[in-house]
């Protein structure tokens, strides 16, 4: 019932620079704004019209909600904000160098901590620069459940709730429903509706600035599995650069 639109914000300043991100609130690098103008281009394109909005509380995903949405000419739509769709928190690991850190560690616990269900990098310190402990947008989280890392099926954990409670009353409505996030939390998701079980969810990876559409039925599964790319040649050059991360 409805159609959910899952866009990934556009390259990041430290996606260019090959970084752990999570939870680190850095903004779009010029190819993620212009990535982002692309994605509401594609949308407006393809006469797809989002009636409502929900993102992560991080500046990358909110400014591509916000490009995006201007060059959609639907920048007046309401946009809902939710920790629970952030990235994935990646511990300890935030800030650091991909590239040297599958060099330092070797391939196997690189693509662990990256790609792995369900085990986390070690987790970060309070004191650390990139840690998010007394980061005023977290104020009334209740403090147990502030991650200091995550896995994928953390990710799950705590997305899930807010895809039941505030993304499928919007589909139930019969709105058209736009989730602007991240790599992981949207690897999450997918996970969910294609009901992709925890070691296939490895293999795949999600682009940033493409619009993904999921048509769903009336228990809000996908009716064609995986959904589609409104750009799907774009997208399958993305995904393999995602995957070819760390490789420099
Ligand atoms: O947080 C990050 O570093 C990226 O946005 C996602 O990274 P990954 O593809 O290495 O998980």
């Amino acid at each position: 019932m409805g159609t959910l639109v899952l866009l990934r914000h556009g390259e990041s300043v430290w996606n260019a620079e090959g970084l752990f991100t999570g939870w680190v609130d850095v903004d779009l690098s010029t190819t993620g704004e212009e990535e982002a103008r692309k994605g509401g281009r594609l949308l407006h394109d393809a006469d797809l019209r989002p009636d409502i909005v929900h993102t992560s509380v991080l500046r990358r995903a909110i400014r591509t909600a916000d490009i995006a949405l201007n060059a959609a000419d639907l920048h007046w739509l309401p946009v809902h904000r939710s920790w629970r769709l952030n990235e994935r928190h990646y511990g300890a690991l935030q800030g650091k160098d991909k590239a040297q850190t599958r060099k330092e560690y070797g391939d196997d616990q690189f693509m662990v901590w990256r790609r792995s269900y369900d085990t986390p990098p070690p987790p970060i310190a309070d004191d650390d620069t990139y840690s998010q402990v007394g980061d005023r947008r977290y104020a009334d989280l209740p403090p147990e459940l502030m991650p200091r890392t995550e896995c994928l099926a953390d990710v799950v954990e705590r997305m899930l709730p807010y895809w039941y409670d505030s993304i499928v009353p919007d589909l139930a409505a019969g709105r058209t429903v736009l989730v602007t996030a991240h790599g992981n939390s949207l690897r999450a998701l997918v996970k969910h509706l294609d009901g992709i079980d925890d070691a296939t969810i490895a293999g795949l990876n999600i682009p940033t600035g493409i619009p993904l559409v999921y048509d769903l039925d009336d228990a809000f599964r996908p009716r064609t599995p995986g959904g589609t790319y409104l750009d799907p040649d774009a997208a399958a050059a993305a995904i393999e650069a995602v995957k070819n991360q760390g490789k420099k």
